[in-house]
């Protein structure tokens, strides 16, 4: 005998069935089958709805009928020929009339019992099994109905029985010994009591029937068939990556059904285990796919984590008292007092100082789990000595399944390690001493990442996806967006890495696809997006809480910069090339630091001091190694570098600055550039990051503006220095006198700062910089008589932009 299973969408319409039968045909020409069904999907959801509206004296039951019979009635229609239609649809009409009977009853009475539910649910695979047995007739097989009910027995728990397996036994062999049909189409899910009436084994349920009679026949095997290609990896609704587990052990699939993999019902895998009879779980729409198949020892694979599976809905209680310390009793007390209320429990650690005890049950029993513990503790709780139970709500669990956990050192570490890059607080933790599974308590809000940053770290070790939140896609931003456009496929293929623009905002609007953007088409999308607030788009990355976020700040405003602390509480990495930040107050600079270490969040803002160049980067290289900077000595303004080496006297200064303004080397505000703030925000950012704890004040500013050109706009900044042609031009003809050149520079010497105009003389390390370079000299304990030098490009968006790119890739491998 074979038993083969065809859950709910396998027998969804007349298409499905069509399916099914053929793949029961192929399989009855090697011998007798048992094909167990389940309920035209969503029939038992659509019965339970109707049940509860009639309980409510909700008319609605009435519609919602109706739809499920034409949907039955339209089945029948489509699969069979026109002379078993007749009856076919007679018979779907007649159980829907009964079903409204019933219904009508309930509807009357405001009430609604286990018992009735389950007579009621019991209608959907009454219905889909002897439809399909006639088509099953009608498609040439040599079919008989068997009704369930008179098959399997269980005790009168409704909505959840359990199985008399002696009796069950019995009833197939009898069955068996009574009739000699090739196949038998049986319906799933229902059973009978001693007294005949309707019973169900638990939403699901039908995997269990057709592990009950495998068992009891003792077939030579189960075939689950369903709409994935097997067991996997993870919950494919959860995990685009999840791929199908060949060939796994009873053992793993039942810790994977028990912690969450729906494909199994839980229970099924105990009959056939006991059994030795072999399961596969097949895919009804890719019958040639492998599958998986379940058995006693597969061939041991180097996968250490099998699967990964969650339950939703878990609340934690907590039993916690210093009365609890060393007296014996007290765990059993708990445990009674649950499962005298018939409360599951799925998850129990205690800690080892007998503190408190923890147990994880489904949140619909939490409240009453909490009346039956502070009951049972009364005593013990008025006199001090226990707190009352302590409910903790909206929690899920994800669990680590493999059996070759146990001999690999290392698999928790990892596990915590992923978790925690991305901001995933986990509450409790369990592991059994077999180390079959590894369970972790998580808020249920973060279950889809946990299990996605789990998934890359145990089976997609090559490839880890990173999302951008990118806000302020001006001259550096959309530099970088192409850039990423460009790189995207290397990434993938050489680096392993899925770098998707999630959102791109702008102060106006803000474009957001969880899937990725389009990078060619955001210009216009963006300005048609909706608007959108800088809080919005905060509330926009904490909500989304998708796994390696990284919030990238190509913007040069104080507001932005101001989100940096809340984001990196959560775990989201900043990349900036927004100054303001690392700039601000000692005391922020170093709590964005601090925070970045504590959430394992990397802040990175290399781009800060001389655009795409390893500044520092190579500051922080030599400090990690040990070495101590003394003294720094810098050009870090590429537009005053740009500024001085295009002036000459033969165009007035002002408009060379406007040419600086113009390809896109000052800052938006260029009055920062010329004032001298820009550099001294640098030079104060070299000096943080080589360990002093400065302010911007201590850093001495010497500008070369006359004051006025200070007062007023933008506009009137440019009119100023045109007024002042004269004090410029007797700054370029002195310095032209004696062979020099002006250069803007930046000092550092033992804790202090300065940054003032200088003359430098040819020969002099500042003296050979062209264009819009900048230089970074650093001298310190290794590096004494000559310079670490770091040279080179220090503006413009392309080389910015692609100095933001670098920092995006370090703090995706982080
Ligand atoms: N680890 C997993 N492997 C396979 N499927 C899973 C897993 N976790 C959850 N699922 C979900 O289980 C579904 C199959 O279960 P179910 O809907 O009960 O099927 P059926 O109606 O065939 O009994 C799949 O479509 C898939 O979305
Ligand atoms: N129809 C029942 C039993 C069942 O097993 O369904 P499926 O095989 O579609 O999961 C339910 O929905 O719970």
């Amino acid at each position: 005998m074979q038993v083969l299973k065809f859950g709910g969408t396998s027998v969804a319409s007349a298409e499905n069935i069509r399916k099914s039968l053929a793949i029961v045909a192929k399989a009855a020409e090697q011998g007798p089958v048992v094909m167990v069904v389940s309920a035209l999907g969503g029939t038992t959801d659509g019965v339970i709805g109707a049940g509860r509206a009639a309980e409510q004296a909700n008319e609605d039951f009435r519609e919602a009928l109706q739809q499920l019979e034409e949907r039955h009635v339209t089945a029948a229609h489509d699969l069979l020929g026109a002379d078993a239609q007749h009856s076919a649809i007679a018979h779907v009409q007649a159980q829907f009339d009964e079903l409204k009977q019933l219904c009508d009853g309930i509807f009357a009475l405001g009430e609604l019992s286990n018992r009735t539910l389950d007579r009621l649910m019991s209608y959907g695979e009454l219905l889909s099994s002897q439809l399909i047995a006639t088509a099953a007739q009608a498609y040439g097989l040599d079919a008989v109905w068997a009704d369930a009910r008179q098959l399997i027995r269980t005790n009168s728990r409704f909505g959840m029985a359990e199985v008399d397996m002696g009796t069950t036994e019995k009833q197939v062999a009898e069955f068996r010994g009574n009739q000699s049909a090739n196949v038998w189409v049986v319906p799933g899910f229902i059973a009978a009591d001693a007294h005949g009436a309707a019973t169900t084994l638990g939403r699901g349920g039908s995997d269990y029937t057709a592990a009950l009679l495998a068992a009891a026949l003792g077939a030579e095997k189960l075939e689950i068939w369903t709409d994935v290609s097997g067991m996997m990896t993870a919950d494919p609704r959860l995990v685009r990556g999840a791929r199908p587990i060949a060939r796994i052990s009873y053992q793993e699939a039942m810790e994977l059904s028990h912690f969450g993999a729906k494909v199994l019902y839980p229970p099924t895998i105990q009959p056939v285990m006991r059994r030795g009879i072999p399961l596969w779980i097949k895919n009804t729409f890719a019958p040639d796919d492998y599958g998986t198949l379940v058995e006693v020892a597969p061939p041991r694979t180097p996968a250490v984590v099998q699967g990964i599976s969650s339950i939703g809905n878990l609340t934690l209680l907590n039993l916690e008292g210093s009365g609890m310390v060393g007296i014996p009793g007290f765990s059993k007390r708990l445990f009674e007092a649950l499962a005298r209320e018939r409360i599951n429990v799925i998850l129990i650690t205690q800690s080892s100082s007998e503190h408190s005890i923890c147990v994880g049950v489904n949140a619909q029993d939490a409240g009453l789990a909490k009346i039956a513990v502070d009951e049972e503790f009364a005593v013990e709780i008025a006199a001090g000595r226990i707190e009352p139970l302590r409910p903790e709500a909206d929690l899920a669990i994800v669990a680590l399944v493999g059996e070759n956990m146990k001999d690999h050192p290392g698999i928790s570490g990892k596990l915590f390690g992923a978790l925690g890059q991305n901001g995933v607080n986990i509450r409790a933790i369990a592991q059994g001493a077999s180390e079959k599974n590894i369970s972790t308590v998580i808020r249920a809000a973060d279950v889809r990442k946990a299990i996605n940053v789990l998934h890359e770290a145990f089976f997609e070790a090559t490839k880890k996806q990173v999302n951008l939140f990118i806000l302020g896609p001006g001259n550096v931003g959309s530099k970088l967006l192409e850039q990423l456009a460009r790189q995207q496929p290397h990434l993938l293929e050489k680096m392993g890495l899925q770098v998707r623009v999630v959102a791109i905002a702008n102060s106006r609007h803000c474009l957001v696809d969880e899937n990725g953007l389009d990078l060619t088409a955001w210009p216009d999308e963006l300005a048609a997006a909706p608007a959108q607030s800088l809080d919005d788009f905060t509330q926009l990355i904490i909500g989304r809480n998708l796994r390696n976020s990284i919030f990238v700040d190509v913007t040069a405003n104080p507001a932005a910069a101001g989100i940096y602390a809340a984001l990196l509480e959560k775990s989201v990495a900043i990349v900036a090339c927004n100054k303001v930040a690392a700039s601000s107050e000692y005391a922020h600079y170093a709590r964005l630091k601090s925070l970045s270490k504590e959430f394992n969040a990397s802040y990175l803002f290399e781009t800060n001091v001389g655009a795409a160049l390893p500044v520092i980067g190579t500051l922080n290289d030599l400090t990690r190694s040990g070495d101590v900077v003394r003294r720094m000595e810098a050009v870090l303004s590429g537009t005053l570098n740009f500024v001085f080496n295009h002036y000459d006297g033969t165009r007035p200064f002002a408009e060379v600055v406007r040419q600086a303004q113009a390809e896109g080397y000052t800052e938006p505000d260029p009055r920062l550039d010329l004032s001298g703030t820009d550099v001294a925000r640098k030079i104060l950012i070299l000096a943080r990051e080589a360990g002093q704890a400065m302010e911007m004040s201590d850093i001495e500013i010497n500008g070369f503006l006359p004051p006025a050109c200070l007062e007023g706009d933008v506009e009137a900044f440019y009119a100023q220095m045109a007024a002042h042609e004269a004090h410029f031009r007797a700054l370029y003809d002195e310095a032209a006198a004696g062979g020099k050149r002006l250069k803007f520079v930046a000092r550092y010497a033992d804790g202090r700062a300065s940054v003032g105009l200088q003359t430098v003389a040819p020969g002099h390390d500042l003296y050979d910089l062209r264009g819009k370079d900048n230089v970074v000299l650093f001298y310190t304990d290794r590096y004494v008589d000559q310079p670490l030098v770091v040279k080179g490009a220090g503006a413009g968006a392309e080389v910015t932009a692609s100095g933001v790119f670098a920092d995006i890739i370090r703090a995706a491998r982080l």
